[in-house]
């Protein structure tokens, strides 16, 4: 569904060009759950990007940064992940008064996600969780048939986490998800590609793999 073939990723150009990855090959299909792993730096969101170019609107997408704009509600950040769809003059309107069709389905997303008690409140006043399950949220009302992730979980509770990867991949195709909790890795993914040092160190089924096999990952 989505193929890189010896794909050089790079940021910046001329003399300022960094290779990140270099000569990577890999093949991603449609109904995969997939980890992506690594060191900090390694290049995940670099990959993220590259992938996104090839997915475009195929692809439900909840950046690292969140992209959150704190004074507005968790409601309408939340319709922001639709905004494309609707007319300017619909969307200015939704501002003073929600639409009722978007807000009974943001509430009910809100309410599978544990935000529902919030959903009024500005962004700017929620927790460092709650705000990632905002994200996640803006990236489920996109309803997109795949789902892209940089590291969507890294500040919510494992218990947490557990159940937002479940949300994410029961309603998506692909899912390629960086993320750095091994074991939420093993547990909610099909397949775990690895980087490390600018190339791809692993890439296996998970049920082939181990902790200590990922642990190697973070090793330099
Ligand atoms: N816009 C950019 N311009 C130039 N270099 C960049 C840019 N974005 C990332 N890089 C560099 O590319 C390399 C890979 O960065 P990337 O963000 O893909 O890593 P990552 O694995 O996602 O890291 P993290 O886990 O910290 O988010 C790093 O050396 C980084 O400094």
């Amino acid at each position: 569904m989505v193929t890189l073939k010896d794909a050089t990723l790079a940021h910046g150009r001329g003399k300022h060009r960094q290779i990140v990855l270099d000569n990577i090959t890999l093949e991603l299909r449609d109904g995969e759950r997939v980890a992506l792993l690594g060191r900090s730096g390694v290049g995940k969101s670099t990959l993220l990007d590259a992938i996104r170019l090839e997915l475009g609107e195929k692809a439900a997408w909840c950046p690292q940064e969140q992209g959150l704009v704190g004074a507005l509600s968790v409601y309408h950040n939340i319709y922001m992940g639709r905004l494309e769809r609707s007319s300017t003059w619909r969307n200015l309107r939704n501002l003073i008064r929600p639409d009722p069709t978007a807000w009974q389905a943001i509430a009910e997303l809100c309410h599978l996600l544990g935000i529902a008690d919030v959903l009024r409140q500005p962004v700017e006043s929620l927790s460092g969780g709650q705000r990632s399950r905002v994200a996640i949220a803006r990236a489920l009302y996109q309803a997109r048939p795949h789902f892209l992730g940089d590291e969507p979980v890294a500040s919510v509770d494992p218990h947490q986490g557990d159940r937002l990867l479940t949300l994410i991949t029961e309603r998506h195709g692909l899912c390629l998800i960086a993320l750095h909790q091994r074991e939420l890795a093993l547990s909610h993914f099909d397949r775990v590609i690895g980087l490390t040092r600018g190339r791809v160190a692993l890439d296996a089924d998970t049920s082939s793999l181990t902790l200590e096999q990922l642990d190697a990952l973070y090793r330099s």
